[in-house]
């Protein structure tokens, strides 16, 4: 299957995706680890792909998205952005709102800590 089909498949067949440099457990960037470390706490189911286990995925995700660096989330197919995006979603509850829509759980409680710390 070429990289394109893979990732296609991947965040096709899961909610939310995060291609991220490590693993949610282990991020092995700042970048990767910040956007990890929001889904993780506000206890979102995800599936996380580590390009730098396969340089395919790492340069056929930048080709997919026409993004060029890593993190992307991807929501029900869609990429959502890096974790500069990511950040500002969760700051201004435009994460919440898509979440919401989208039918993906999530601790709600979680995100307004977040804000709360971050006000
Ligand atoms: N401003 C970016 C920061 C991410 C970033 O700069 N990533 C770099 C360094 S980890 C990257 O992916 N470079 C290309 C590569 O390593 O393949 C964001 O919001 O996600």
């Amino acid at each position: 299957m070429s990289a394109q089909d893979q990732i296609r498949e991947t965040v096709t067949t899961n909610d939310v995706v995060l291609f991220m440099k490590g693993t949610k457990m282990m991020p092995q960037c700042g970048f990767s680890s910040r956007v990890a470390g929001i889904l993780n706490y506000m206890g979102i189911e995800y599936a996380d792909v580590n390009v730098l286990a396969d340089a395919d995925i790492r340069q056929g995700i930048k080709d997919y998205s026409d993004w060029p660096t890593i993190p992307q989330l991807y929501v029900k197919g869609e990429f959502i952005g890096g974790c500069d995006i990511v950040t500002e979603m969760t700051l201004s509850g435009e994460l919440d709102q898509l979440l919401e829509k989208s039918g993906i759980a999530y601790n709600k409680e979680a995100a307004d800590k977040i804000r709360e710390a971050n006000a």
